[in-house]
């Protein structure tokens, strides 16, 4: 199936790559509608990184984004890795500035029972260009009326 073109204008995603990463292919977007960029691990290729069950890790891209002012990045688990080994992002979703100018890493967690070994250039997580907005605050004296009220956790029910 042709999916529509996108008449919106695509906002410009600048890359830079650190020496760790060279050698490795650029985040893309595996098919015509993916909504995020792979991720790759930015290890030594002579040292994998093992993700014993229940740790966590920092792992690298070697990549530096610029996210264009009034997107954000959120870094999102790919879920056939959390499918079939329990290899989440553990602050899914990460939270990548649009001033921020460090590298982009993945915190990865093993909620699987064996050990995960993060090989170089492994597709470990996504990147998805979101719109945010800044809000004007204003602190008020009363919060107003709704059918809701406070209700919430649940408060609607399952059924
Ligand atoms: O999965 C992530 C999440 C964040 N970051 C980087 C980019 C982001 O802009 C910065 C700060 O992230 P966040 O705002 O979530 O962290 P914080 O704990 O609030 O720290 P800070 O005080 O530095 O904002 O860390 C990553 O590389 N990967």
């Amino acid at each position: 199936m042709k999916l529509a073109p996108d008449t919106r204008s695509a906002p410009v995603l600048g890359i830079v790559r650190m020496p760790h990463s060279q050698g490795l292919a650029l985040p893309a977007y595996e098919s015509d509608g993916a909504a995020g960029l792979d991720l790759r691990a930015a290890v030594p290729e002579d040292r994998p990184m093992i993700l014993l069950p229940g740790r966590r890790a920092l792992v690298p891209t070697g990549l530096i984004f610029e996210i264009p002012a009034g997107y954000e990045g959120q870094v999102r688990p790919r879920s056939g890795l959390a499918f079939k080994h329990g290899i989440t992002c553990l602050n899914t979703p990460g939270t990548i500035d649009s001033d921020y100018r460090g590298e982009l890493q993945v915190l990865l967690v093993n909620l699987g029972d064996e050990d995960f070994a993060i090989e170089r250039g492994m597709r470990i997580a996504q990147l998805v260009l979101a719109p945010v907005s800044h809000a004007t605050i204003e602190e008020r004296d009363l919060a107003g009326e709704t059918a809701r009220g406070a209700g919430g956790f649940g408060s609607t029910g399952t059924k």
